[in-house]
């Protein structure tokens, strides 16, 4: 008997370009929420776009919470507020940060949310995932994605250059990503979509393809990448997994955070990892330096010095980075201090 099912869950409307900000609150209208909305948000994009976001809801009384850290305490926070405020919504303003932390309180609260990305900077946007540190290893699970994403690109483009290019980082990653999905798929019987894995891929190459058009004060580079990142997105949703675009280059990254706390951002951090995996996977002559040039090219880190993190501690988290989740990638069960030396080096990354 045929028993496979799937629950394929995007958002209703994803309005990206110029100016768009000004039309959430009519993107909001068609999803037909009611209520208060909550909005949650971090401070630098509560002070940036906080105003201009509620003052399209003032008619419903909109609150607002300003997290700070990617926590479960900050979960905590959000769902008590919406709670005691009587929150029909929620709306998440900023980075990956406050949207992560609002799709996962949105989940348990059983709200609908909507997305307003404030930097291109993570393929977080639109995924039905939800990442959140938690003690010495890292919960991922599955969440809602919002029910509309609104990315104003005048904003999007405002924002640190820093920040777009890590959302370009974590795009290229997808390529090795790719590559330990297809591998534990073949080692461990992991369950691989080939619709997500060639639409994660696919995503990667337009993306690096398009890399002499992403450039520093252009909003069109804040198009192209909000566009891919909203790919990306879609891609983790069809697999209901972030597989498609979170390989061992992200372990590695999640393992930073814990153990290098707040020196780099997360799409700089995956995109020096995927360096490394991809020598890993594929040897000195493979094409290690083809995402190292891909990554230059945009001003993304290729180095552990641009990444403002020492040597050791890199070799720390390559060497460690199995252990943060059960997840099967080119790092097997570990490798050792001295493979790990040797990749680094031989990558330029150290
Ligand atoms: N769920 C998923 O599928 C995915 C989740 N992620 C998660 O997303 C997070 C990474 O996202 P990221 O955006 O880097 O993290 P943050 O939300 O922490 O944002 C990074 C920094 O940018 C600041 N910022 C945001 N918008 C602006 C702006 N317009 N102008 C100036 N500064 C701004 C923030 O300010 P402030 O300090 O005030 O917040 C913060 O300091 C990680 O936690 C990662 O795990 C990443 C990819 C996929
Ligand atoms: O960062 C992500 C994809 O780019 C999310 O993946 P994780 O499941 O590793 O948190
Ligand atoms: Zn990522």
């Amino acid at each position: 008997m045929f028993d496979k099912s799937t629950w394929i869950k995007l958002p209703r409307n994803v309005l990206v370009g110029h100016g768009v900000l000004d039309q959430l609150g009519e993107a909001v209208d068609e999803l037909y929420l009611s209520g208060r909305p909550l909005v949650v948000t971090s401070p630098t994009p509560n002070d940036l776009a906080g105003d201009r976001v509620t003052a399209q809801f003032a008619a419903d009384d909109p609150a607002t919470v300003v997290v700070e850290t990617a926590s479960f305490e900050s979960i905590e926070r959000v769902i008590d507020t919406a709670e005691r405020e009587d929150a029909g919504y929620l709306i998440a303003l900023g980075g990956g940060k406050p949207i992560d932390i609002a799709k996962m309180a949105s989940d348990h609260l059983n709200l609908g949310f909507v997305a307003v990305p404030t930097a291109a900077s993570h393929d977080g946007i639109v995924s039905g995932r939800s990442s959140i540190p938690e003690g010495d290893s890292r919960h991922s699970v599955a969440a809602d994605p919002p029910l509309a994403v609104v990315a104003d690109t005048e904003i999007l483009a405002k924002a640190p250059w820093e920040l777009t290019t890590a959302g370009c980082a974590d795009i290229i990653s997808n390529y090795t990503a790719v590559k330990d999905w297809r591998l534990a798929n073949r080692l461990k019987n992991v369950e691989y979509s080939e619709y997500a894995g060639a639409l994660s891929e696919l995503t990667a190459e337009m993306l690096v393809e398009s890399a002499d058009s992403i450039k520093k004060g252009h909003e069109e580079s804040a198009w192209i990448v909000t566009k891919a990142l909203v790919s990306s997105g879609v891609a983790m949703s069809i697999a209901s997994s972030s597989r498609p675009a979170s390989g061992a280059e992200h372990l590695f990254s999640h393992q930073l955070d814990r153990i290098a706390p707040g020196q780099a951002i997360h799409g700089h951090q995956v995109g020096v990892g995927s360096i490394m995996t991809e020598y890993l996977h594929s040897g000195a002559k493979g094409q290690w330096s083809d995402i190292r040039d891909a990554l230059a090219s945009i001003d993304a880190p290729t180095t552990a010095d641009e990444l403002g993190i020492s040597d050791e501690l890199v070799v720390e988290a390559l060497t460690t980075a199995h252990t943060i989740r059960d997840r099967y990638t080119i790092l097997g069960d570990g490798i050792t201090e001295e493979a790990a030396i040797e990749v680094a080096t031989r990558t330029g990354v150290i």
